[in-house]
């Protein structure tokens, strides 16, 4: 059921966790994720254990709202979905197929070579330079980096300004210039913040809530839902340095982290909606002075599949008067007109469809010819995704264990994050990744929101997203390929596509941001191993996050 349709809000929850059909049966098998207990820390209680590890889903394409018309319309039809899904299935079992089969594809198709060269030298351009002058970016109006104001304009306390610069930003970005000024003045006004990937949108709410926090009061006043357990810590840490020259308080609310007896009295809590609900239940947090309430990764965590009971119920127990934000690079109508509903009169910052997807990011696509020749490709390009640092997305958990053994298999080092893993597992995974330690990181889209690191130059869709329904997932396709060019830089997103359904997904997803995915011929990939391992021979190790004290 999607969004703003009226199935009785409030109706009994469901637990669904995963990220889709295939790891949440996976889940369901094991009935691991369904339960709605609320015994502490056991795995069948809904408490934390679904709400921090979903993804995307439900993104109103083919419904009503999302201007494609009927499902069948835009996309071919359930069955077609499931037949596809079906073929992939049985390609996966059988046995691997020659290459030469493959080359006798290939070999069919006229190969462009002048092309072909073109596109190994945009890529090799675009990976190797990952560093930008954000002068230049920030002084070009097309830019959603552009702003005209400076920070000290926006009406920020010399403490925060502090904490700005010390994170060594120079000049707000769009959505931070206009969003400041709305959410800092008085009284306080609501918004619904739509601004692309990596623009700074953490940065304009945690300036919210810093500002509208009394140090003075020994009690939590602003609360920031999200999620995934990787997404609230990173937050919190934003928090905490932005926040380092004033005396707020914040605590992270966690399955792992979360006190069992103790109450949290910081000024800012951050964590996953599941978790916090709990802590509200057992008295651990109190909500009721809560003067600002955010929503990051708004559109999933208002998903009535997923979050979005949770959420609301916690909207409800804060106060009527706190002021409510919403943010995120995705809204599709469908949340938008549910946001209308919660929020009525709020200030509104949107973006066109086409406007989603960010320029920075060059979006390519490689024509395989069956699940074990996405799997050869992948092993094939292995060097490209060392040059910086990578993320790979795999469909499900299973699917995620099967690429890592393979690739270590072929003797490559790659990390894998899901779902399925401890909190201690993950965090250790994801810090590795951020601290540069690690450099190639296999993941459901457990991770496909929010993640900031900025040395990711490359994001491959080994598997193109879709939702449990079996449609094209343009939300996440677009939350996934920004994990690479933040904040202007440039970054690269290689999507694999195999058979009939993941060549229409393809298609659908152009069609849906009005942007070509440009094809990488194989034959680019042999050109592209021959440049790497020239550059290789001359290149240093993934240079250090100058944020991370080194080992
Ligand atoms: N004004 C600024 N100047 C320089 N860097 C900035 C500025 N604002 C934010 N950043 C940096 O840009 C990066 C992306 O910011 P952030 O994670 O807030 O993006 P986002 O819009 O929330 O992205 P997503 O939609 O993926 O969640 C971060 O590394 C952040 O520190």
């Amino acid at each position: 059921m999607r969004i703003g349709e009226n199935d009785g809000w409030g109706a009994a929850e469901d637990m669904t966790s995963d990220v889709n059909t295939e790891e949440r049966r996976q889940d369901n098998g094991n009935g691991n994720d369904n339960g709605s207990g609320s015994g502490w820390g056991g795995r069948d209680d809904g408490w934390g254990s679904h709400d921090n590890e979903r993804g995307d889903k439900g993104n109103g394409w083919g419904g009503q709202d999302n201007g494609r018309g009927d499902k069948d319309n835009g996309w071919g039809g359930r069955s077609d979905g499931w037949g596809n899904e079906r073929n992939e299935r049985d390609e996966r079992s059988a046995p691997r197929r020659g290459s030469g089969n493959r080359m006798d594809n290939r070999t069919r198709e006229p190969v462009d070579m002048e092309a072909t060269a073109k596109v190994v030298d945009g890529l090799m351009e675009t990976l190797q330079n990952v560093n930008i002058k954000l002068a230049d970016k920030q002084a070009d109006v097309n830019s959603p980096l552009f702003s005209v104001k400076s920070f000290e304009e926006l009406g920020l306390s010399p403490e925060l300004l502090k904490g700005i610069y010390a994170m060594k930003f120079v000049k707000p970005s769009k959505v931070q210039e206009h969003a400041l000024p709305l959410l800092l003045s008085d009284p306080p006004q609501n918004m619904i913040a739509q601004s692309q990937s990596g623009t700074g949108k953490t940065a304009a709410f945690t300036l919210t809530m810093l500002k509208r926090v009394d140090p003075t009061l020994n009690v939590p006043q602003a609360l920031c839902l999200a999620p995934t357990r990787e997404l609230a810590r990173q937050i919190l840490d934003v928090i905490q340095k932005m926040g380092q020259f004033t005396s707020v308080t914040s605590a992270l609310c966690l399955r792992e982290e979360a006190p069992r007896r103790e109450p949290i009295n910081a000024h800012i809590l951050v964590g996953t909606p599941g978790t916090l609900l709990e802590l509200e239940r057992r008295r651990l947090v109190d909500l009721s002075q809560v003067r600002v309430f955010v929503l990051d990764e708004a559109d999933v965590m208002l998903d009535k599949q997923g979050m979005g009971l949770q959420s609301m119920r916690l909207r409800k127990i804060c106060p009527e008067y706190c002021q409510l934000l919403l943010f995120s690079a995705t809204f599709n109508g469908a949340v938008i007109e549910f946001a209308h509903m919660i929020i009525p009169n709020a200030n509104e910052i949107t973006l066109k469809r086409e406007e989603v997807s960010v320029d920075s990011i060059k979006q390519y696509y490689i024509e395989c010819d069956s699940y074990h020749h996405k799997m050869e490709m992948l092993s094939t390009i292995y060097g490209l995704l060392t040059v910086g640092q990578s993320i790979i997305f795999i469909a499900t958990r299973n699917s995620a264990e099967e690429v890592k053994a393979r690739m270590e298999d072929e003797g490559h080092m790659v990390s894998l994050i899901h779902g399925g893993m401890t909190p201690a597992e993950r965090d250790t995974v994801i810090d590795e990744f951020r601290q540069g330690r690690t450099r190639v990181l296999l993941a459901t889209n457990v991770l496909a929101r929010g993640i900031d690191v900025l040395q990711v130059s490359l994001v491959v869709n080994f598997d193109l997203p879709m939702t449990p329904e079996r449609y094209p997932d343009p939300e996440t396709y677009v939350h996934r390929i920004g994990r690479t060019g933040r904040f202007g830089r440039s970054g690269v997103a290689i999507n694999f596509v195999h058979n009939d359904l993941s060549r229409q997904v393809l298609r659908s997803l152009e069609e849906f941001f009005e942007r070509e995915i440009i094809r990488m011929p194989t034959e680019s990939v042999e050109l592209l191993e021959q440049k790497l391992q020239s550059l290789n021979r001359g290149q240093t190790a993934v240079p250090p996050n100058p944020d991370i004290p080194p080992l």
